[in-house]
């Protein structure tokens, strides 16, 4: 069987958030041996598509619904909880608030992403200039970010990722910001992306500009994948929804809006895993080991964020022996002599007049031995 061509491959992929109230519920979290009172929030519940060479995916959907989540799942920049994402290039994020470092001004934010990008010196030396162009926010360029309106933001944030050349641009909803002639550098830009065959992950509300960049949409609903398909049809179905959506009464609107948040808090994982074990044992009958499979799929690419029961008490023992090794230090007594009689860790060793007749060596020997 010919191997799947893809560019991105989003698997199963899940996103957790935990609801903290305040700081002190966050601190009490760590010390609880389970977080069942921590109220969670699904962003995502198993999603899945990919992305082809070449192409340009919209991925479009009401606010809340997920998509900067995924965005920013497949760019790298935040873990998913379970599933796996296989991104096959360089990517690149521009985004309204992401990226941009506010203290350093807008020429140091091109150097900073070019280097982590992989770029040498003389390379960016060499794309300074165009680059600074392309954005042309005139000498704001020698301003920090924090002085900057989010069209300039971006606008400088769009500059830096075309000019890098990534493999993969991913777009969220920076367009928005910009002026008319700022878009239409964009669009103009996108469209000689596309023409270089490279992938284009393009996030927005803005359905105009979907249908004019996007070869094929997702719709993300709620933390679930709804459809993805050609984009007519697929912005087709949601315009439906929009359209249905606005006919409700402020009260049915509230109504739908909680049952699905309701859902999105109450997603059970395991369950989910089941379903994807039954639905692949469904598909592959000859596969014996789905179960340990979907398992893998599931958590083998997943870098937790959350600590484990074992991970905090390990925390807590290497913290608890910095605190005894600095009172060692602090108390003046040996680390044997502390062990034998720990209250000694509280009284600090007498201050010893070592006679001055004494060489280096013998005043060492001399504290040493009226220590004991
Ligand atoms: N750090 C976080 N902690 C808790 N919840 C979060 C966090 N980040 C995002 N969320 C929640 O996850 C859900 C999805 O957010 P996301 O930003 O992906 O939506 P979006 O579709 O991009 O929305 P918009 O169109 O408004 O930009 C939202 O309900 C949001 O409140």
């Amino acid at each position: 069987m010919a191997e799947e061509q893809y560019k991105i491959k989003v698997q199963n992929v899940t996103k957790e958030y935990d609801l903290f109230k305040t700081q002190t519920d966050k601190l009490k979290s760590f010390f609880s041996i389970n977080n069942r009172n921590v109220p969670h929030f699904w962003s995502l519940m198993g999603v899945s598509f990919t992305v082809k060479p070449g192409e340009a995916l919209g991925i479009i959907g009401v606010n809340g619904s997920g998509k900067s989540t995924i965005s920013n799942i497949i760019s790298g920049i935040i873990p998913q909880t379970t599933g796996q994402v296989d991104v096959k290039g360089d990517t690149s994020i521009v985004a309204i608030n992401s990226g941009l470092k506010k203290n350093l001004t807008g020429r140091e934010n091109i150097r900073l992403k070019s280097l982590m990008q992989g770029l040498t010196n003389p390379e960016i030396d060499e794309m300074m200039d165009d680059i600074i162009s392309f954005a042309d926010i005139g000498d704001f360029v020698d301003q920090p970010v924090k002085s900057y309106s989010s069209g300039m933001k971006s606008r400088l944030g769009f500059a830096i990722a075309v000019h890098i050349k990534p493999d993969i641009l991913i777009i969220d909803e920076a367009l928005s910001v910009g002026d008319d002639t700022f878009y239409q550098k964009c669009v103009d830009k996108i469209s000689e992306f596309r023409k270089e065959g490279k992938t284009i992950v393009f996030v927005s509300h803005a359905l105009k500009q979907v249908e004019l960049l996007c070869d094929r949409v997702a719709w993300i609903n709620y933390g679930k994948l709804k459809e993805i398909g050609p984009t007519e049809a697929v912005i087709k179905q949601y315009r439906q929804f929009t359209a249905w959506f606005k006919k409700l009464s402020k009260k049915d609107k509230k109504k739908f809006e909680k049952q699905q948040k309701d859902i999105q808090k109450h997603f059970d994982i395991n369950a989910y895993e089941q379903e994807v074990v039954k639905q692949t044992a469904a598909e592959h009958p000859d596969d014996h080991n789905v179960s340990g499979e979907v398992k893998h799929r599931f958590y083998s690419s997943v870098i937790s964020e959350k600590m484990t029961l074992s991970s905090k008490i390990l925390s807590f023992a290497v913290a608890l022996a910095v605190v005894f090794f600095c009172l060692v230090n602090v108390s003046g007594h040996r680390i044997s002599h502390v062990v034998a009689k720990p209250a000694s860790l509280f009284k600090p060793t007498k201050v010893l007049e070592v006679p001055n007749n004494r060489t280096h060596e013998t005043k060492l020997v001399y504290k040493n031995h009226h220590q004991k």
